[in-house]
């Protein structure tokens, strides 16, 4: 009856409204936060710095920074109630534990009801400060030792060393950390953010908004593939392996976890940050063949580039935390950390001009029909 209509499933190609915050031009493989290149954001910038730039709409001055470090240095600590509720739920993936602690919050937090601008980019700031703060909390209860405190001294990524090791970072590891937070910030209209625009579309509050992101991210199409990536790479086990397992999953018609992408058709370039990354921090640790499995997988899948089929910003993380020796269950939290942003200021786009999102399915099910008594069925 309705043949005629265009139905766009995943809403591929679609733009459902405007957004000042990042562009990505995925012919190019360029990406930049509020007119500034992804590149000069990862080799000069620190992730306080973008999270300003982000929420704020521009870079800080040393004093807008400084007041807006010691904010999220603040509110990094977390309720001893939410800390109750991680430990009853220790076993779960830490990504399950992440989005019921954060329900918490909100449950414990009476401002986190409040919408508007304002209300949003504070709660936005206090969640920002508290996730790290709840994943390393998790990764200490379900190993037996009490909850690291937060460290004044520390920046963010510093910080979430020193919660997770209980020791403090070298510069290099916190760097790293400062950079991979960097370069996961923001990526326009993904899944997550996207669903989370749907949650505040209906005027629902952020901490809701951030529980729908963080469920949304959690999957291997989205924030999962570094997980994947890591398991791959154990998988194939040594360098000269990696042709073959590529063969066999393009025979099979399965993905290669780590590429493709919705957007980009050029390498997603956030990736060269990460390989760099990777190729130096394995050299260091004495431990190279990481790195050049990783390169057997892209020598292998080169034919397929021509198609835009490159690797994405997944690929290489994995290796990095791996090489730092961070479980792979909290891969995609430590993306959702990096995310955290991204999200906020999404959700304040969203509500500024807010519209309810609501698209359309074609309905293919059966015509009319008559009710038939449960006996007759
Ligand atoms: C932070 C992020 O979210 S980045 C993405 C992280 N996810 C991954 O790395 C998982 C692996 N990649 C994928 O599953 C996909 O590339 C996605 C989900 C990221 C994007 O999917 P879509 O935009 O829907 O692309 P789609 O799945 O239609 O693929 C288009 C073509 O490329 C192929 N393709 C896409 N990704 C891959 C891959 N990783 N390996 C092999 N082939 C692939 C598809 O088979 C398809 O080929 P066909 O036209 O011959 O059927
Ligand atoms: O933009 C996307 O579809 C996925 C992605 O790379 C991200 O969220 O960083």
């Amino acid at each position: 009856m309705t043949d005629d209509v265009k139905i766009n499933r995943g809403l591929m190609g679609i733009y459902f409204d405007r957004s000042g915050v990042s562009h990505i031009d995925g012919a190019k493989g360029e990406l930049s936060y509020r007119g500034y290149s992804i590149h000069d954001l990862a080799t000069h910038g620190t992730f306080e710095e973008v999270c300003y730039l982000l929420l704020r709409g521009e870079l800080p001055s040393a004093d807008e920074l400084a007041t807006f470090d010691a904010k999220l240095k603040a509110n990094r600590s977390v309720p001893d109630a939410v800390l109750d509720i991680i430990a009853a739920c220790k076993d779960g993936h830490p990504m399950d534990v992440l989005r019921t602690a954060v329900s918490a919050l909100a449950a414990l937090d009476a401002d986190s009801q409040k919408v508007g601008e304002d209300a949003f980019i504070e709660n936005g700031i206090k969640l920002t400060a508290q996730v790290p703060t709840l994943i390393a909390a998790h990764e200490a209860i379900r190993n037996g030792r009490a909850p690291v405190q937060p460290h004044a001294d520390l920046s963010h990524a510093g910080n979430w060393l020193w919660m997770l090791k209980g020791e403090k970072p070298s510069e290099d590891a916190a760097r790293l950390a400062d950079v991979d937070f960097i370069l996961h910030a923001e990526h326009g209209s993904n899944a997550s953010s996207f669903a989370a625009r749907v949650t505040v579309g209906t005027e629902a509050n952020l901490h809701g908004a951030i529980v729908t992101a963080l469920s949304t991210l959690a999957g291997p199409a989205h924030g999962g593939a570094a997980e994947d990536v890591m398991k791959m790479v154990q998988e194939i086990g040594t360098p000269d392996n990696a042709a073959a397992y590529v063969k066999a999953k393009r025979k099979n018609r399965e993905p290669v976890t780590g590429f493709g992408h919705r957007v980009y058709r050029a390498e997603d370039p956030r990736a060269r940050h990460m390989r760099e990354g990777v190729r130096k921090l394995g050299e260091e640790m004495g431990a190279p063949e990481w790195y050049e499995i990783l390169q057997g997988v892209v020598e292998a899948m080169s034919p397929y580039a021509r198609h835009g089929l490159n690797v994405n910003v997944d690929f290489y993380s994995g290796v990095i935390y791996q090489l730092h020796g961070i479980p792979m269950d909290l891969y995609v939290p430590i993306f959702a950390i990096g995310r955290m942003p991204g999200w906020v200021i999404q959700c304040v786009e969203q509500q500024r001009q807010n519209i309810l999102i609501r698209p359309l399915t074609l309905y293919n099910g059966p015509d009319m029909r008559n009710w038939v008594p449960i006996e007759d069925r």
